[in-house]
């Protein structure tokens, strides 16, 4: 019989758990196919009588993660425990340094260590696969390293997070408040262990900086993104934006300009009919351009046990198939420094403030406006009951710098209450 691939799963939470079960239902169509079984020599959690509704019992037990590394049963070390430091890193390094192959699903190690962790393995000539780390089900990074690799790519934009997405959708559907949904999405799986690293707009910004770096050649560089949360996106600003027949979307956008490449992870009006506009709950979408194939747009689950399994199993395949790719798809030797630019793109915006309502505030705040070099497209102050006036503002086109310089001369004015909130509108 040819040899097995064993595995070495750290981690058995919903993604390692999804990955014990797709391992034991599909062992037989999986080895077909890859020509040589998959199986599971060890596994590591913290608790080891948890019941997580699959057998474990069959696999060697080890307390300490780090110690899969060293054990000659295990061929891949797959890494599902997360956290930028700790023993996520640690395992990951110890297994590279042990020849070992790594399949992970650590967006946050990756985006925040994956050059050094690159550099090392193409060192000692192992894989380091993270299908699961961007957009969980969807082949992303399979798309862009391998289908789209003949292209200069010059956009990538989409929805990267799903608990996002979930939450944002969810309280315009059902007109929910925000601590509702957000329960809701912890029920089905999707948040990260620190919540603030999904709704702060942390956890999509370090897929954006992997996808990036894939796609335009360059050191995955979480510091230079352009980044912003959902947590001050009230049901108002949701509202305002059907009115408007626009979706607010926590968007991702890495582009190459002429001052280079630009990332920004931000939420954001889209038009309610586009594409992205439609993206329900979940769901992620990636669009990516390239100046061959015009423009792909992927779509499909980025969390939840099934999918995210799916991805880690289709990069535990490809090393059992012994398809060996750079990290980043060309030597990480060879990425470049990406440089911190801040968007200059113009766009209108969408401004909301509120106002005390008094003679004269209104004016003062379009003032602070045209002092800024903003021009007011529409202004619309809605009904209220007490002393306080929400408004709402969609400027023509302008950039974010301008954006932001009216918002500390509206605050300078005296006449705005609480904090504004500004959002993008992407138009295409
Ligand atoms: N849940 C999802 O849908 C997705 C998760 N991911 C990523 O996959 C990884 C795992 O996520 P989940 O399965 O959701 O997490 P989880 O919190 O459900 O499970 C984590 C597992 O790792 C173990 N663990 C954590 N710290 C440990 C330590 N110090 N020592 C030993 N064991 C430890 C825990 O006992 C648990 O079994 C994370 O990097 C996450 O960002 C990526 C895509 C989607
Ligand atoms: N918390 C993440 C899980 C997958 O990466 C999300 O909501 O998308
Ligand atoms: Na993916």
């Amino acid at each position: 019989m040819t040899h097995p691939l064993r595995l070495g799963i750290a981690g058995l939470g919903t993604v390692g758990t999804g990955l014990v079960k797709l391992v034991q239902t599909n062992a037989a169509l999986i080895e077909a196919r890859v020509g040589r079984p998959i199986e599971i020599s060890a596994v590591s959690a913290r608790s080891r009588s948890r019941n997580r509704g699959v057998d474990i019992s069959g696999y060697a037990w080890e307390d300490d993660p780090v110690a899969l590394a060293r054990r000659d049963d295990v061929d891949v070390v797959v890494e599902l425990m997360g956290g930028e430091n700790g023993p996520a890193k640690a395992l990951t390094e110890a297994a590279i340094a042990a020849g070992k192959d790594v399949v992970s699903a650590n967006k946050a190690l990756l985006a925040l260590h994956g050059q050094a962790l690159a550099e090392a393995a193409e060192a000692r000539g192992v894989a380091l696969r993270f299908e699961a780390a961007v957009a969980g089900g969807i082949p992303v990074i399979k798309s862009l390293m391998e289908g789209l690799a003949g292209n200069r790519i010059t956009r990538i934009k989409g929805v990267m997070n799903g608990t996002c997405n979930y939450i944002l959708t969810r309280m315009e559907d059902a007109g929910l408040p925000y601590d509702t949904v957000f329960e809701e999405a912890n029920q089905l799986g999707y948040l990260e262990a620190d919540p603030t690293l999904d709704v702060g707009g942390i956890d999509a910004a370090h897929k954006l900086a992997l996808l990036a770096a894939i796609g335009f050649g360059v050191q995955p560089n979480f510091d230079a993104i352009e980044l912003g949360g959902i947590e001050k996106i009230s049901i108002e600003d949701i509202r305002a934006a059907a009115d408007m027949g626009l979706r607010i979307k926590l968007l991702g956008v890495a582009q190459m300009t002429g001052r280079g490449l630009e990332q920004s992870m931000t939420p954001c009006l889209v038009p309610a009919d586009s594409p992205l506009g439609q993206l329900k709950g979940g769901t992620n979408m990636v669009v990516i351009e390239g100046d061959a194939v015009e423009q792909v747009v992927l779509r499909g689950p980025g969390a939840g046990e099934g999918p995210t399994a799916s991805a880690v199993m289709g990069d535990v395949i490809d090393i059992a198939r012994g398809l060996r790719l750079p990290v980043f798809g060309q030597p990480a030797t060879t990425l470049a420094q990406p440089i911190a630019a801040r968007a200059t793109a113009s766009k209108p915006f969408y401004l909301r403030m509120t106002l005390m309502d008094k003679p004269g505030a209104l004016a003062k705040v379009a003032e602070a406006l045209g002092l800024a070099g903003v021009s007011i497209n529409r202004m619309r102050q809605q009904g209220h009951a007490d002393t306080r006036a929400p408004v709402l503002v969609i400027t023509h086109k302008t950039t974010r710098d301008a954006i932001e310089h009216a918002v500390a001369l509206s605050l300078k004015t005296g006449v705005v209450v609480g904090d504004p909130v500004a959002l993008a509108i992407e138009e295409d």
